[in-house]
């Protein structure tokens, strides 16, 4: 090409015309980010995908929080997230203006309809279906009915402690199938005796793939969804295949156990059995309330207490003081119940704690905004998707002076709990109508299981090779669920007495 040649008039507007585009784009693109909350400028057309690691993205939030505010927007091609990082900001939103933040975001409740999974409560976007589907599961875990299941709880707590004493090895196997028992006896009244490693399994690999399906939001475009598999890019139509196989494995599979076990007569009165009864509860409604509990409750009671083995080696002090509380107001002739913890405030400190320093859900569940809202001035634009930093706001220093330390002792005052400060729980669980249904349950089964190891373990770090401790770090995994990273760790038994009260506290129906 000769570029001394001048351009003639048609070439010089084909050239400018796209430029000028472009331009008008990025000013209305600009002047549309201008009216939200503030947040990194971001790169144009692209947004802020430099600015957001996918490793534990809810740190930077934290620390763009600090430079912009509490409530901050980041983009990406164009689809806005707003991140609330005080607990006042998700009060105004989710809890005053619960109207309008209730839904899920449609990227969401596409990609759950598209993989089979929009049976779960938790992704159906706000109206009726999902307003029947809560109904009938809080009906069995609100403060008033929770309580039935106090038994079965401190029974899944006997079944652990056994367990353990029996094999130490692999905590996070033994836990987690713990707490699905305790789970699958409740929900479908199944003994504990026929629950077995596969639904745990189950239940593991429908996390994972579902978080995987959640994190292309390409597959929002019908077109990505039908190239075919031979062409490069085309493997979606199998993916999802394999999505919604798993979807439906995860709402039969229990149920049909649980079918079984009313058929040989052996189901113990549970939520399906309720539920059942209850006049307006066709059968597959019951299946979807009773799956959802599965899915929600195994990894995240599972997953928070292994956070609780891994403070309680890095912090000996904790241990030691809360098993000096047991000593003296449980003593050694019984096991802690659920009764007991108005009596035991330094372990229910030590749970509220836990919900603090561990987050499993460390951006909750995303909500969207369904009808366009301004707050403090700003747009929030609908559609937009909003999401809670609760690691961010359980991490603040103002609120919890040295927030990575695991300090029980910040919540309570003259021997008691503190009222005067901030309740984690009122942020863990999410927030207005969404908020956790379980969290009632979720404390007890915590309080219950911690009291109960406390009270006969020692939980001590593993030792090296010429016999050194081996130091344990609070590392965590990033995804919708975060847990903690393998450690090391020793489990002993405390005493003769502590064996036989584990023995002797298995009862003939625990098993
Ligand atoms: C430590 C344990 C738990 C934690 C930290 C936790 C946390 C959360 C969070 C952050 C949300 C999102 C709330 C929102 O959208 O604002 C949620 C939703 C939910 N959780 Fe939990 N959860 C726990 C245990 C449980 C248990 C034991 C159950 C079942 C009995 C359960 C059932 C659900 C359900 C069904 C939803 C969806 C609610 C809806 O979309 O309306 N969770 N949970």
């Amino acid at each position: 090409m000769d570029f001394s040649m001048p351009l003639n008039i048609t070439e010089v507007l084909l050239v400018l015309f796209p430029l000028v585009l472009a331009f008008i784009f990025y000013l209305r693109c600009e002047h549309r980010r201008k009216s939200l909350p503030p947040g990194p400028r971001g790169v144009p057309f692209l947004g802020n995908v430099f600015d957001i690691p996918q490793d534990q993205p809810w740190v930077v939030f934290s620390k763009i929080s600090k430079e912009y505010g509490d409530v901050i927007s980041v983009s990406i091609l164009s689809q806005t997230t707003i991140i609330l990082n005080s607990a006042s900001a998700v009060n105004d939103l989710f809890d005053r203006r619960s109207s309008v933040y209730s839904t899920r975001p449609e990227a969401t409740v596409t990609i759950s309809k598209i993989t089979g999974w929009i049976w779960s409560m938790v992704v159906m976007p706000y109206g009726d279906d999902w307003r029947r589907n809560r109904r009938l599961l809080w009906q069995n875990f609100q403060p008033k009915t929770v309580g039935q299941w106090h038994s079965s709880q401190a029974q899944g707590t006997r079944r652990f402690l056994e367990a353990l004493l029996e094999d130490s090895s692999d905590l996070n196997r033994t836990v987690r199938l713990s707490f699905c028992k305790t789970l699958m006896n409740i929900t479908y009244g199944i003994p504990a005796q026929d629950v077995d490693y596969g639904f745990v399994n189950l239940l593991d690999e429908a996390d994972t793939e579902i978080c995987e399906a959640y994190d292309h939001a390409v597959l929002i475009l019908p077109w990505v969804r039908r190239i075919p598999s031979w062409c490069p890019g085309g493997r979606w139509q199998r993916k999802l295949a394999g999505w919604q196989q798993l979807a439906k494995r995860t709402l039969e599979a229990p149920f049909e156990r649980a079918q079984h076990a009313f058929n040989r007569g052996n189901a113990s009165p549970s939520i399906t059995s309720n539920l059942l009864d209850a006049v307006d509860a066709d059968a597959d409604l019951v299946k979807a309330v009773t799956a959802v509990i599965l899915v929600s409750g195994v990894d995240t009671t599972s997953g928070t207490f292994l956070a609780f083995v891994c403070a309680m080696i890095s912090h000996p002090e904790v241990q030691k003081r809360g098993q000096e509380e047991l000593e003296t107001v449980v003593g050694s002739s019984r096991l802690p119940q659920l009764d007991d913890r108005p009596s035991l405030p330094y372990v229910h400190a030590i749970v509220k704690e836990l919900l603090r320093w561990h987050n499993v859900a460390p951006l909750g569940v995303p909500h969207g905004c369904t009808q366009g809202d301004e707050y403090r001035g700003w747009r929030m634009p609908t559609n937009a998707t909003i999401r809670i930093n609760i690691w961010g706001i359980l991490h603040d220093p103002e609120l919890y002076p040295n927030p990575d330390a695991f300090i029980p002792e910040r919540f309570l005052k003259d021997g008691k709990m503190n009222q005067d400060v901030f309740d984690p729980a009122s942020i863990a669980f999410g927030a207005g109508r969404r908020v956790c249904p379980g969290r009632h349950f979720a404390e007890n089964s915590l309080f219950i299981n911690i009291a109960s190891m406390l009270h006969v373990f020692d939980i001590v770090p593993a030792v090296d090779a010429q016999g050194f401790p081996i130091p344990v770090e609070h590392r965590v995994t990033t995804g919708l669920l975060s847990t903690v990273k393998p450690f090391q760790y020793s489990i002993r038994i405390r005493s003769s007495s502590a064996k036989s009260l584990v023995r002797e506290s298995i009862m003939d129906g625990d098993r």
